[in-house]
């Protein structure tokens, strides 16, 4: 009998791997002999590099790098089992997080960090990097990523542009000559957590530039600057890139990477899957067990468990959910591959205790789901 246990972490309570763990306790319970091979996932979202390091026997390097606001801070990233393929998570250099309320303002925030990540991922090596777009502090475009990486962005003076969105109307050429070489020879998969193009009302300023600090008429500049980027973009790159979906994500840095990288934006969730080779391990497996911190209307939405139910469902193996909550839409998700599902909770408590417990809970529910599974086979037989 062969379980495939891919779950996503579940936020501020257990990492993917420590879940996937305590399932694979709870259904050893009932069939000890049962293999269970555990590959811990992710969407692209918070969490990725450590899933898939942890699914790859991979490891965390650590570096200092610039801040969204100068400071120095230390971000790190993902190099894989393969020693080849670098994660990075953009938020690790350059997010919201990494800025103090009274100090957020994406006028004056950069990527430069993630450049620099990427830089030092290509100094070890790598061939293959997987980025992931989401929780920025900025609004550059991606602007501070290309002068880490050696593109050149002047002013009408030839001289350099400062950090941050609020620099981008004084753009008058790209100089793209000293952008470092093995860029070209990297290839990109790039994850976003939204589909929102470049500009306009469902830009990246108007949507997230509020989150990020900017007022009304901040974030009616952070848009005309990021508009007068693209049309640099267009005319020195030839890229089109304003309208594209994703274009808009972390302040733009779809944008950015699109207009200057050799890449594709893809849901986050098909490329862990395809990184941990999901398939390949889930053709021949009698159940698979998925699961996340809440299941909920957006689950539907390139969340873990679809991802992995639908490519369960490509071999018909069932599919179990198991869930840290679950709201009244959850349901929705028998329509999408998920046969049965589970929350975990086994009583009232504060959320922080709850949190805590969730290894437990997890894996007395996969106890019960195995016994479930036991006693349907036995009366199976008996009929
Ligand atoms: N152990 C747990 N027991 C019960 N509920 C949990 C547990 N862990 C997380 N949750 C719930 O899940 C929520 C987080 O959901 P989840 O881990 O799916 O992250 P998300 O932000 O919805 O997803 P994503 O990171 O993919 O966008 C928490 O706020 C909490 O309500
Ligand atoms: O970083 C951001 O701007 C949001 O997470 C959308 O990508």
């Amino acid at each position: 009998m062969k379980f495939v246990i891919a779950p996503d972490s579940f936020k501020e309570s257990v990492t993917a791997m420590q879940a996937a763990e305590a399932i694979e306790k709870g259904i050893k319970q009932v069939f000890p002999s049962a293999e269970c091979v555990l590959i811990p996932m992710a969407d692209g979202g918070e969490g990725t590099v450590q899933s898939l390091v942890d699914a790859t026997g991979g490891e965390i390097v650590t570096c200092q790098v610039t801040g969204p606001i100068g400071q120095p801070v230390e971000a790190f990233y993902g190099l894989l089992g393969d020693k080849k393929t670098a994660v990075i998570e953009m938020a690790a250099a350059s997010g919201l997080h990494l800025v103090p309320r009274e100090e957020r303002n994406p006028l004056i925030t950069t990527t430069r960090g993630t450049g620099e990540l990427i830089l030092h991922a290509l100094d070890s090596g790598v061939t293959h990097i997987i980025l992931g777009l989401g929780g920025s502090a900025t609004n550059d475009g991606g602007a501070g990523v290309a002068q880490a990486l050696g593109v050149r962005l002047l002013d009408q003076n030839g001289e350099e542009l400062g950090d941050g969105g609020g620099e981008l109307h004084k753009l008058v050429e790209i100089d793209i000559s000293s952008l470092d070489p093995r860029i070209q020879q990297v290839t990109f998969e790039v994850a976003c957590d939204v589909d929102n193009p470049l500009t306009g009302p469902k830009g990246a300023s108007a949507v997230f530039g509020p989150q990020k600090g900017a007022t009304p008429e901040q974030v009616a500049l952070l848009d005309q600057n990021l508009a007068h980027y693209a049309k640099k973009l267009k005319e020195y790159l030839d890229k089109d890139v304003d309208k594209i979906e994703g274009a808009g994500a972390a302040g733009g840095l779809g944008a950015g990477v699109l207009a200057f990288f050799q890449c594709e934006l893809k849901r986050g969730i098909q490329i862990v899957i395809e990184a941990t080779e999901l398939s390949k391990h889930v053709q021949d497996a009698d159940f698979v067990i998925t699961g996340e911190g809440r299941v909920d209307f957006q689950t539907i939405h390139g969340k873990t468990p679809i991802g992995v139910a639908k490519t369960a469902k490509l071999y018909n193996v069932p599919v179990i959910g198991i869930a840290g909550c679950v709201t009244e839409e959850s349901k929705i998700v028998h329509e999408h591959g998920i046969d049965l599902l589970f929350p975990i909770i086994p009583h009232l408590a504060p959320l922080e205790e709850i949190l805590q417990e969730g290894a437990q809970n997890m894996e007395r529910t996969a106890r019960n789901v195995a016994m479930s599974l036991k006693l349907g086979a036995l009366w199976q037989k008996s009929k």
